[in-house]
């Protein structure tokens, strides 16, 4: 799923121009969650281990301004 994602900005622009909203990313384990978190983050893919808790971060675009508090299981 994470590695899937196409480029950060054609998801992020693709959602309503909220000034700011969260999204919370939830699926079995091992789905890709946290992949497809840090994807969005820095439009790389990241090693990731196991989640224990969640992880949460903000992400601003540069197209539209917005923020966007993510978390994942
Ligand atoms: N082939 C492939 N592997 C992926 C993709 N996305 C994630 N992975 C791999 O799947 C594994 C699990 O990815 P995570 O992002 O840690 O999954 P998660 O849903 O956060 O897992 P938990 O934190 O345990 O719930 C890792 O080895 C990733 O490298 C994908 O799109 N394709
Ligand atoms: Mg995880």
């Amino acid at each position: 799923m994470g590695n899937g994602l196409s480029d950060q900005i054609s998801i992020l622009s693709s959602l309503p121009s909220f000034q700011s909203f969260h999204i919370a990313i939830l699926g079995l384990d091992w789905a890709g969650k946290t992949t497809g978190l840090y994807r969005l983050q820095f439009n790389e893919f990241v090693k990731t281990v196991p989640t224990k808790g969640f992880n949460a971060e903000k992400i601003k675009t540069h197209s539209s301004e917005i923020s966007l508090p993510l978390s994942n299981t």
